[in-house]
């Protein structure tokens, strides 16, 4: 029988490639939910009351909605023991403890970006981070998205900051963070981690990791320009989170890179 997925916040930017995709892999699409019932979900398919429904619909549930939801999504999961993979970012880090500890009765995928490109990014900013020390170097993530977006630095910006700390040997919070400079900021922290984010148009969403010391600058540039590269990603995860043991899992595990 082929594998149900569910989509949360089936009527989103990426709830319907998500829904497009399932179809186009074959799987079946189980259905979704809406925020309040607002929207028609595509494809005309079944829209839950709630998320227990849909997961008790369901083999496997994908949420891309807001942060907001995760507590509540996650717990879910754990009560129905079904795989869970979420892209939702804008998460703190007491939701990604509650994440963890739901992560112990159900697989839960938890990536800030599911295409194959930004986790290859990812693993370069460790070898980067590893190879350029915070006393030379001020690493510095620049990152611009459509101006739909809510959170900000993007879910990815702080994946490339963490990987950056971990190549050096420690914590973004530990090396410090600094993050939409304005007014008398006083001089950059040796070794702190610095964001900015832009917003503005239609942009999917552009990264860049820039090394900068007083004699050179390195910079790593990833753009994105068609949100289906994280719906492919996605549904991958799910295909592959069915089965697997309880456990928080990312990208990396589904692409084999660890
Ligand atoms: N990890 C990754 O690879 C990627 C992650 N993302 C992340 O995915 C998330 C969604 O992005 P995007 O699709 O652009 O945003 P959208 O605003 O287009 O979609 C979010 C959807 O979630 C719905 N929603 C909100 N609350 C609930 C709820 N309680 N139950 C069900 N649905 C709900 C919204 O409904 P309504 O329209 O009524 O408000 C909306 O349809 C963001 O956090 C974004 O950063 C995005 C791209 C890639
Ligand atoms: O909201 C978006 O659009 C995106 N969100 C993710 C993030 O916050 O990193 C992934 C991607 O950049 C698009």
């Amino acid at each position: 029988m082929a594998l149900r997925i569910g989509i949360a916040g089936i009527a989103g930017r990426m709830g319907q490639l998500l829904a497009a995709e399932v179809l186009k892999t074959g799987a079946a699409l189980a259905g979704g939910t809406l925020r309040d019932g607002g929207k028609a979900a595509p494809h005309g398919t079944a829209v839950f009351a709630d998320i227990d429904a849909l997961f008790a619909a369901s083999d496997v549930v994908i949420d891309f909605t807001i942060a907001a939801t995760t507590d509540a999504h996650a717990a879910a999961a754990a009560r129905a023991g079904k795989p869970f993979i979420l892209g939702t970012t804008g998460l703190t880090l007491a939701q990604e403890a509650g994440l963890a500890e739901a992560a112990k009765q159900a697989p839960i995928v938890y990536a800030a970006n599911f295409s194959p490109g930004v986790n290859l990014v990812f693993a370069l900013a460790e070898k980067m981070g590893a190879a350029l020390s915070g006393d030379r170097y001020d690493a510095e993530i620049v990152e611009m998205h459509h101006r739909q977006k809510v959170d900000a630095p993007s879910g990815t910006a702080v994946a490339i900051g963490r990987a950056v700390a971990k190549g050096r040997g420690t914590t973004m919070e530990e090396a410090g963070i600094e993050s939409g400079r304005d007014g008398h900021t006083g001089p950059r922290k040796t070794g702190a981690i610095g964001f900015a984010a832009l917003r503005g148009g239609q942009v999917v969403g552009e990264h860049t990791l820039l090394f900068a010391s007083g004699t050179e600058h390195i910079a790593l540039t990833h753009r994105s320009f068609d949100r289906a590269a994280y719906a492919v990603g996605a549904v991958q995860a799910a295909n592959w989170a069915a089965g697997k043991p309880a456990g928080l899992y990312d990208m990396k595990d589904v692409l084999g890179m660890r």
